[in-house]
């Protein structure tokens, strides 16, 4: 699986250690920055990672900042981004499962990383349940005008 990540300087270091925890061989990881600790705008990097995402229907996206909602309210502006703030494995489970999310969104400041990589490795192991949830999900595609 294609997974392109990205942070502001709010999510650097868990950034670099959900990179370091996660099974190379399972997950192609393109690391879109920043790569120095400096104050930087949440706004192009999420732009930048949901463009990519969106274009490639295999690819997922993890994006970190302070509280992970700054990235999503940017990230969910991108017509076919489907991001969503996950602090917990229950919504990380169903944020997939139910709602084919296909961007994850961190806060450093909020969780550790043994949670945050744990909430992770569950995201991308999920699949689409499909179903009901289809039909749910394609109001929204529906709305934003993108048929997939
Ligand atoms: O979600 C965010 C903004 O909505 C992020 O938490 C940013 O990382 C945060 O706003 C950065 O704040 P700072 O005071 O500039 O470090």
């Amino acid at each position: 699986m294609k997974l392109f990540i990205g942070c502001d300087h709010g999510g650097y270091q868990l950034k670099n250690e959900i990179i370091s925890a996660l099974n190379k061989e399972q997950v192609d990881i393109e690391d879109l920055g920043i790569h120095e600790q400096v104050s930087t705008d949440y706004g192009p990097i999420a732009k930048h990672v949901a463009e990519l995402v969106v274009e490639d229907s295999d690819a997922r996206g993890i994006l970190i900042c302070g509280t992970g909602i700054g990235m999503s309210m940017m990230a969910n502006k991108v017509r076919g981004a489907r991001a969503a703030v996950v602090h917990d494995t229950f919504s990380a489970e169903a944020t997939r499962s139910h709602n084919d999310a296909n961007i994850l969104c961190l806060g450093e400041r909020v969780i550790g990383p043994g949670l945050a990589i744990k909430i992770v490795e569950t995201w991308l192991q999920t699949p689409f349940a499909g179903g009901r949830h289809q039909r749910r999900v394609d109001y929204i595609k529906n709305y934003e005008g993108k048929d997939e």
